[in-house]
């Protein structure tokens, strides 16, 4: 397989100017002013803003059996301005906050959906608006059943989150993307590689294995 990672050298081709900070409020919105050298070896001033929120976990719970997938259902106040209803479908998600994704992740999704799971397994990492956002996403997936449901979930109160907890079949989930009703990149990510990986025959001797 080619190697296409150039981190290495990159490193040395961007000089920091200046760094302002626009906004620190919720998290921080920074302008920075930078010089890079471009592939033909001509430097050339920029400056990006980028917004840090840290990183961030999110979940996909399957249950081989059911064929079925939990999902949320919350109000995300940026799509709405951008012309989305607003009740986004989602995976259960939050932000690290300083701990370990793994950790993490266990946490989200038992105070977001009530199910707690011992075992979870991290599939990717993956930048999602690397334009502009400094945060990396780390994907999991884990099997529940109903014996894994120990609260109500719903998220915490005092944050604002009003969150529902949809179970899904796989098919319906897959439909619903193709239908425009699921609308989120991490959530479309996690149902395409457990239709994949996850509940096609191949994926279920992967799974019995492990
Ligand atoms: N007061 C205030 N609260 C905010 C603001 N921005 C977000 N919040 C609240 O902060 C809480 C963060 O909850 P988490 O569950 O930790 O994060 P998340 O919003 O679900 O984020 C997850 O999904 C995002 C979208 O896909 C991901 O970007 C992120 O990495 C994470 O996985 C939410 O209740 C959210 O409403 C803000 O500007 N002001
Ligand atoms: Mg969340």
């Amino acid at each position: 397989m080619m190697n296409f990672v150039q981190a290495p050298l990159i490193k040395d081709r961007v000089r920091i100017k200046k760094v302002e900070t626009l906004s620190d409020d919720w998290y921080v919105l920074k302008k920075t002013t930078f010089d890079l050298q471009r592939s033909d070896g001509t430097w050339q001033q920029q400056s990006r803003e980028t917004y840090d929120r840290g990183n961030g976990a999110t979940i996909l719970l399957y249950n081989l059996e059911r064929r079925s997938v939990v999902l949320t259902r919350q109000f995300r106040f940026p799509a709405f301005v951008n012309g989305h209803p607003g009740l986004l479908i989602e995976t259960a998600a939050g932000l690290l906050d300083e701990a370990s994704p793994e950790e993490r992740i266990k946490a989200e999704v038992e105070e977001e959906t009530g199910y707690r799971v011992e075992h979870v397994r991290m599939i990717f990492e993956a930048f999602m608006s690397p334009g502009s956002v400094t945060e990396k996403l780390y994907f999991f997936v884990a099997e529940y059943d109903s014996g894994s449901r120990v609260t109500a979930g719903g998220g915490n109160f005092v944050e604002g989150e009003d969150i529902e907890v949809l179970e899904f079949s796989i098919e319906d989930a897959m439909a619903a993307i193709e239908l425009g009703e699921i609308a989120d990149g991490k959530t479309i990510m996690l149902l395409q590689y457990a239709f994949i990986h996850v509940f096609s025959e191949k994926g279920r001797v992967v799974e019995a294995v492990c």
